[in-house]
């Protein structure tokens, strides 16, 4: 009895023990920062959805400085907000930090049979951008341009039947509906519109809602447990992930119709046309006899001519979802803070309506007038500027041992960039970095800033965001057609400031807007 009970005095002694010893790993190595509590370390501060887990870094940036770490759980990140060091992390020293932050409960991003762009590294990684990269370029973007004037279109005509009555709306939501029907059309096979009535849409938003913090404390706290508690977790949906599970499963058979679909159609001696969404055409890179290329990241190296272009039926499936998941929020949130930005500053909103009636006079807006809108540019550039939303993806993980300015780097270690405090660096940006002047990239020297690191909205370097263009474009063609009829006014509904949350993104709570005919 005594033994048993030595032997877990010892185990528990043991446990203990390690927990501290990562707990204050950034304080043996000399490197300032919150230290937060032991075991969880700062998690309690950066989980919560009302304390936006970006602000908090940025506060924590203000007291330690612009390099410092922290804990949650077991998990070590450094942060920077150094704009020369940004771009050794995602540039000149990629080869060392070719992976993402990931949470151990998103799974092992080299095994995982669900990777996704977002997630996998390596050569995994290099496979899936290879095969995805297509699917952004000008010629398909040119395509999907119709898609979206048809969602604005239809946007538009939601926006007329509710405003009729000088009632305001809630900007947010309607962006929503918009961006939800342009990736729904373009990435899973969606024949219709469906604003205002997509039965997806609750679901997608309640994944970057609030109802699952155990989720990350569990991953960080207890990397060992993590893959069997994602286990039941995905067969459980009562764990937390349901919202999730129903999204996965809704693509997953979104995938298997149009395998079968095609299959019938082989059959039936119908030629393939043209791929209608993301799904045929990563259904195109499909291969026909292997689960996962269980590709080995040993001798990665950025100049490799690794060069496998076929993808597994699960990869097809992840590869969709995240393009739903990332595509979705990202640009409804990007929409909501340029609006609450032109309607706190009249003037550049009328500035913009002038370009806007000039360079597109025409019912149809087409792809070649979006090129013309340059005033419309540096307005989006400047809203991501001030709103950087989607932080949470400029982080790295660390691959091999190195040294990011004074700090050596140990292999596992998490690097995120405290892209607020970049974007507002007064040495950066000079002493209005806190103003919104889009006419501040009319000046070649404000994109030179962003070639060197200190503008970061869409990440940098070989793993920048694939989507950038589209989300481009989605502004840009919904934002002409609103800004030619209706002038966004504030009103007694409209929060100034904002009131910020969310964990994964940071979002306005409402963007509620009038808007006013400019007829
Ligand atoms: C305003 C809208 C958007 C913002 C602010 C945004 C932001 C970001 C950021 C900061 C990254 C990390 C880049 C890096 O690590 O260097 C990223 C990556 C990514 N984004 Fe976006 N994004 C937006 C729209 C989209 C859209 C529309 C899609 C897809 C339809 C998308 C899909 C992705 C994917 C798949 C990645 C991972 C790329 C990789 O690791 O290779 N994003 N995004």
């Amino acid at each position: 009895m005594s033994i048993i009970l030595l032997v877990i005095t010892a185990l528990l002694f043991g446990v203990l023990s390690y927990y501290l010893w990562i707990w204050i790993y950034w304080r043996r190595r000399g490197v300032p920062g919150p230290l937060g509590y032991p075991v969880v370390g700062s998690f309690l501060s950066t989980i919560e959805h009302t304390n936006p887990q970006y602000l908090q870094i940025r506060e924590w940036t203000k007291q330690y400085g612009s390099v410092y770490g922290y804990t949650e759980g077991t998990m070590k990140t450094l942060i920077v907000s150094e704009m020369d060091l940004v771009h050794q992390l995602f540039v000149t020293q990629y080869d060392n930090f070719y992976g993402r932050k990931l949470n151990p409960i998103q799974g092992d991003p080299e095994k995982d049979d669900r990777a996704n762009l977002f997630s996998a590294q390596g050569y995994r990684w290099k496979r899936l951008r290879a095969i995805a990269s297509p699917t952004f370029s000008n010629n398909s973007l040119r395509k999907i341009n119709l898609t979206v004037e048809d969602c604005a279109i239809e946007l538009l005509r939601h926006i007329e039947e509710q405003t009729t009555g000088g009632e305001p709306i809630n900007m947010l939501q309607f962006y929503q509906e918009f961006t939800m029907d342009v990736i729904g059309r373009i990435a899973m096979g969606q024949i219709d519109s469906q604003m205002f009535r997509n039965p997806l849409l609750n679901f997608v938003k309640a994944i970057f809602a609030d109802n699952r913090k155990h989720i990350p404390l569990i991953g960080g706290v207890f990397p060992v447990l993590a893959q069997i508690f994602r286990y039941f977790m995905l067969k459980f949906p009562f764990l937390g992930a349901a919202n999730f599970i129903h999204v996965h499963k809704t693509m997953v058979s979104a995938v298997h119709n149009r395998i079968a679909q095609r299959e019938e159609d082989k059959n039936n001696g119908i030629e393939p046309g043209e791929p209608q969404d993301f799904i045929d055409l990563f259904l195109d890179a499909r291969a026909e006899d292997v689960e996962h290329f269980g590709e080995s990241n040993a001798d990665f190296s950025k100049s490799s001519s690794y060069n496998n272009r076929q993808l597994t039926t699960m990869e097809v499936v992840g590869q969709c979802t995240v393009f739903l998941i990332a595509g979705f929020d990202t640009t409804a949130l990007s929409l909501s803070y340029s609006t609450f930005l032109l309607a706190t500053h009249p003037e550049i909103q009328k500035k913009l309506q002038e370009e806007v009636d000039i360079e597109c006079p025409d019912s149809v807006i087409t792809f070649d007038q979006l090129s013309k809108l340059k005033y419309m540019d540096c307005v989006i550039k400047e809203t991501l500027r001030l709103y950087p939303l989607g932080t949470l993806a400029n982080s790295r993980r660390c691959m091999r041992a190195t040294k990011l300015g004074n700090v050596e780097v140990e292999v596992g270690t998490m690097v995120q960039v405290d892209t607020w405090s970049l974007h507002t660096d007064t040495k950066v940006w000079g002493d209005d970095a806190k103003e919104f002047k889009p006419e501040r990239w009319l000046l070649p020297e404000t994109d030179k800033i962003s070639q060197k690191g200190g503008y970061i909205p869409f990440g940098l370097g070989p793993r920048q965001c694939i989507g950038m263009r589209l989300a481009n474009m989605e502004e840009k063609i919904l934002l002409s057609h609103i800004l030619r009829k209706y002038t966004f006014k504030t009103g007694k509904k409209t929060d100034i400031p904002l009131k910020l949350h969310g964990r994964a993104t940071t979002q306005p709570e409402s963007v509620w807007m009038h808007l006013v005919s400019r007829n």
